[in-house]
């Protein structure tokens, strides 16, 4: 077996906030191989944008943990040191096209200034390489829209241009929070294709953040499910879609539009992040809870299916944060009070 290309084990991310201390991330692990889409889901605020920040040390913040990559952790690199790791070996995508763009340079300087930084070339053979990506992630033309500005680029054309950025440094890790939440569905789904083709070819590992399962059902291959800064269950697509095991994930399908009812939100508000709950953080809000989620620690992740060793869903990795998959209580009990909703999945039709 080869290592993970990423390894996160433990992450805490803790801001000090004028009204306390935020938890931000509190205790998140999960790995990523080469040519793997991780998508990381979960209501907003739920801390996935401070995962994804927080790998290559972007946020403010006491980060503390193990993030593994490239053989090191990168908790105890230099700031040089993750500097050249941002810009070529970790690339990301921003939900906002227009923020990762300078407005004064036209988009082919910006590529070509990516690309020498990141390759070892220079001039007119940088250039060509900045032509080729603006080519690769479909801008019609390419050379000609060279030296063009971003704002002469819609905004799906504008986010194909930051995907080239990213790729400007040959990156192993796309680290793409909503890329494509900002623009409209058609760009949506052509963004999201061109990412697939493009981890296809270069075989780069992604972490996407979406808050949206549909859209993760399209494009992951493993989800991990986030509330409040833990991690509630975790497991290949179609475990997670097929069997879900958390209530919480249970209730984040039902809000998922064209399954089950209609929209239905969870109820109950999201945790005050200063001041979250004892127990499993999802509690106040879980219609199965019973009373042992209310105190102690969030259940440590237990494998979903201990009876089977891999072989029949080949999903060793499906995990649940809950009472009901330890020891004391019958994880039937759960079916009978938060229904299921099934949804299609790449990989059902194969
Ligand atoms: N710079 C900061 N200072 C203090 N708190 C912060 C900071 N950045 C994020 N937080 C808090 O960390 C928590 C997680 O935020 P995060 O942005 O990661 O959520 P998210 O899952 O990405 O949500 P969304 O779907 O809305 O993007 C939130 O409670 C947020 O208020
Ligand atoms: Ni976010």
């Amino acid at each position: 077996m080869t290592d993970p290309l990423l390894s996160v084990r433990d992450l805490r991310v803790r801001f000090e906030g004028e009204s306390g201390e935020v938890r931000a991330v509190d205790g998140v692990s999960f790995d990523l191989d080469a040519g793997e889409t991780l998508c990381l889901v979960g209501e907003s605020g739920s801390g996935k944008t401070v995962t994804c920040e927080a790998l290559t040390r972007l946020v403010p913040a006491d980060l503390d943990g193990e993030i593994r990559f490239g053989g090191r952790n990168l908790l105890d690199c230099s700031e040089t040191e993750l500097r050249e790791v941002r810009g070529s070996s970790v690339a990301h995508i921003f939900q906002n096209p227009q923020g990762a763009l300078d407005p004064v340079y036209s988009v082919g300087d910006q590529l070509r200034e990516g690309v020498e930084r990141n390759r070892d070339v220079t001039g007119e053979e940088a250039r060509e390489v900045a032509i080729d990506l603006l080519d690769r992630v479909g801008i019609p033309e390419a050379a000609a829209r060279y030296d063009d500005y971003p704002h002469e680029f819609s905004g799906g054309m504008k986010q194909r241009v930051v995907i080239a950025l990213a790729l400007s440094g040959d990156p192993d890790l796309l680290v793409a929070d909503e890329p494509t939440t900002a623009l409209d569905v058609t760009i949506q789904a052509q963004i999201l294709d061109l990412l697939r083709d493009l981890q296809a070819e270069r075989d780069v590992g992604v972490l996407f953040v979406t808050h949206d399962l549909g859209v993760a059902a399209q494009v992951a291959d493993r989800i991990v499910v986030m509330y409040a800064g833990k991690v509630m269950e975790r497991g290949g697509v179609s475990a997670i879609f097929d069997s879900p095991g958390h209530p919480y994930t249970r209730a984040l399908m039902r809000c998922l539009p064209g399954v089950g009812s209609a929209l239905d939100p969870i109820p109950g508000d999201p945790i005050d992040p200063t001041d979250p709950p004892e127990g499993c953080r999802f509690h106040p809000r879980c219609t199965a809870a019973v009373r042992a989620c209310e105190s102690g620690d969030q259940p440590p992740l237990r494998d979903a299916d201990p009876s089977d060793d891999a072989g029949d869903s080949g999903d060793a990795d499906h995990c649940v944060s809950c009472v009901f998959y330890g020891p004391d209580y019958d994880r039937a009990d759960l079916a009978s009070s938060v229904p299921l909703a099934g949804v299609q999945t790449e990989g059902d039709d194969d």
